[in-house]
């Protein structure tokens, strides 16, 4: 998520930026503007009236005993009513001509950026906040527009009856405004932070929603649940903050408002001594009661509301943390060549426990292939998941390029057609010309059921999906092997788009032969980096690089460097150095700390070199003591 309160002191406080920033977006309508400000001219009209005629018509006509003068002065304030709600009409217009292509204008620039970088907040963002903006932009144009109208007509009533009113009206409502000025720029950190909220949720329902199958096949609803629960949290707190604030900001408007007619009424004696006429000071009563003090009220709900909003909204969806659409960098990517890159990475099982992966550093470059060895426990699974996004690291960061697939031991297939379960993560894995955009393949061309069934034969699938009855036949997992389940899930990935792909044990019930054939297919597919969590040593003599964990610490080097080097090597794959073939190390892996965990030793076992541990081998009663 961008950044949310208080960031770079850029608040709505900083009158004077926001003035500038809606400036620039009514700049190109001032046609709109000058309307506005024409049919504006007879609400100003109107406010006059208002007063004036009021005191004229008692000074001249009711309290001089000329009830016709009275009732005339009275029929022309009548008649500024008239000419007002005239104007008002036009008004509303004029504010949609002027707000409706900003709200355009913004839309286009929201699918513009969400087309180029996709993420799940652009739902909100068109959805929520582009709606807020144009709400609160037309809001905001007439509360001023009605200030400043309301305003110059009420002032200049005022020195047309007696100047001395003047002070008395406006310098209380000008204090009481600058109160309510002081208190916008915490309400709009408020604002923004419950707006970021609403993003985060919007990102992590959109993640959920994507992944229902994915969560149901892993178990991880409860997860998943706690996490959505925690943003739900997050915006409840962050709406309340802003409803505080803004009780705040309604009471220092109402409270300012009202205190200036109390004051006008004390000071009643004094005025009509000083020249105010009895009419004047009913004309000033009702500049105040009916023009002044609503048009300051709508101001400040306006700018304390709308302006606030229309401020942070437009700071959300113009710019994140600060830069623009147009010179953002993708956020969190690796450098150049690097298909992901694990910095300083630490992550452990809970607040109390020791660390699984411990201030790692790694990178994989693209067209890559790093097999990870290491006991049982050791935290491979775990190294696997983080660089998959699965598991998010305590601290450090993982920098991936691009989409990855993460392939565990327990394959997952469900009840439906094979060309469904192969093109599961190519969401629209057919050949169907009506249907959806399709997602490029690594390759760059679209994933249809060639490309569904190149996949197949690519991993030594094709036998079994001729077997099923081809694309349309109906799989029922029951009905198939471990092995056979893992060849579907392995050709799913390697059809889907994803230029990483992690094997976490994916192979582990295909025989040595399938297993090689398989993982070659991944490690010459173009533009894939390959990570293969090793179940046999065949896997890491095929891989051009080989991670090794635990023995102390984290080694990385070529197979055959590591067993030159590597005692805890040798005795993980139970090979010897002699069998080190080629020359080269050119470790390009490098941990920082290393990873920790629970170190066993290690025994080799079986005819193709099998890692287990001795609590492993113990356990099935073949080897005693350690
Ligand atoms: N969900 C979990 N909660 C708590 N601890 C866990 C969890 N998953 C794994 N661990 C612990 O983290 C450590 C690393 O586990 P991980 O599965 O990553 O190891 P591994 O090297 O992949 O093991 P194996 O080769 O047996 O699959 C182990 O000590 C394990 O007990």
């Amino acid at each position: 998520m961008n950044g949310v309160a208080g960031k770079g002191g850029a608040g709505i406080g900083g009158g004077g930026r926001f003035g500038r920033r809606l400036l620039e977006l009514v700049r190109p309508r001032w046609r709109s503007l000058l309307r506005l400000a024409l049919w504006s001219a007879l609400e100003a009209g109107e406010t006059f009236l208002l007063g004036y005629a009021l005191a004229r018509a008692l000074d001249r006509g009711f309290l001089a005993g000329h009830t016709g003068t009275g009732l005339g002065w009275l029929g022309l304030a009548a008649l500024g009513v008239l000419a007002g709600s005239f104007g008002t009409g036009r008004v509303h217009l004029a504010v949609a001509a002027l707000v409706e292509p900003v709200r355009d204008d913004l839309v286009r620039r929201v699918v513009r950026r969400a087309l180029r970088a996709p993420d799940g907040a652009a739902v909100s963002r068109l959805t929520h906040q582009v709606e807020i903006a144009r709400d609160t932009l037309a809001g905001l144009v007439m509360v001023s527009r009605t200030f400043v109208v309301t305003a110059a007509g009420a002032l200049v009533g005022l020195l047309s009856l007696a100047p001395v009113l003047l002070p008395v009206v406006a310098l209380p409502l000008a204090a009481s405004l600058a109160l309510f000025l002081a208190t916008l720029r915490p309400l709009a950190r408020r604002q923004e932070a419950f707006l970021a909220a609403d993003e985060a949720l919007a990102a992590e329902l959109g993640l959920a929603v994507g992944g229902l199958r994915d969560i149901t096949a892993a178990g991880a609803q409860d997860r998943v649940a706690a996490d959505v629960g925690e943003r739900i949290d997050a915006e409840f707190r962050a709406s309340r903050a802003l409803a505080r604030w803004g009780v705040l900001r309604t009471l220092a408007a109402g409270v300012g408002g009202r205190l200036t007619v109390v004051l006008l009424l004390v000071l009643a004696p004094w005025l009509l001594d000083h020249g105010v006429t009895p009419g004047a000071f009913v004309g000033a009563l009702a500049y105040l009661t009916q023009s002044l003090i609503p048009a300051l009220q709508s101001l400040m709900q306006g700018l304390g509301t709308s302006g606030a909003r229309l401020f942070v909204v437009l700071r959300r969806l113009r710019a994140d943390g600060g830069r623009t659409w147009e010179s953002a960098p993708p956020a969190g990517e690796p450098g150049p060549g690097e298909a992901v890159r694990l910095r300083g990475v630490t992550f452990a099982y809970g607040p109390g426990a020791a660390p699984v992966v411990d201030g790692l550093d790694l990178t994989v470059p693209h067209g890559g292939h790093l097999a990870v060895v290491g006991p049982s426990g050791i935290g491979k699974s775990t190294l696997a998941e983080l660089m998959a996004g699965v598991r998010a690291p305590d601290s450090g960061e993982v920098l991936r390029a691009g989409a990855r697939v993460l392939v565990p031991q327990q394959a997952y297939v469900f009840t439906d057609t094979v060309r469904a379960n192969l093109g599961y993560l190519c969401p629209a894995g057919s050949d169907d010309p009506d249907g959806p955009e399709r997602p490029e393949s690594p390759e760059g061309g679209p994933v249809g059921d060639e490309g569904l069934l190149a996949a197949c034969t690519a991993v030594g699938a094709r036998g079994l999906v001729d077997r099923l009855g081809g694309l349309d036949a109906t799989l029922v997992p029951s009905e198939l092997s471990a092995g056979e389940r893992q060849l579907i899930a392995l050709a799913r990935a390697y059809a889907a788009p994803a230029p990483l792909v992690l094997l976490d044990e994916a192979t582990c019930h295909l025989d040595p032969a399938a297993e090689a054939r398989a993982e070659r297919a991944f490690a010459r597919r173009p533009g894939t980096a390959l990570v293969v969590v090793a179940h046999r040593t065949g896997s890491a003599r095929r891989a051009r690089q080989v991670l090794v964990l635990g023995g102390g610490g984290v080694e990385c080097g070529t197979h055959d460097s590591l067993l030159r080097r590597s005692a805890f090597y040798r005795e993980l794959t139970g090979l010897h150095p002699s069998l080190a073939l080629r020359d080269t190390d050119g470790v390009h892996a490098v941990a920082g700390s290393g990873l920790t965990g629970d170190r066993r030793h290690v025994v080799p076992h079986g005819p193709v070199g099998q890692m287990e541990t001795v609590r492993d081998v113990r356990d099935r009663g073949a080897l005693g003591g350690e």
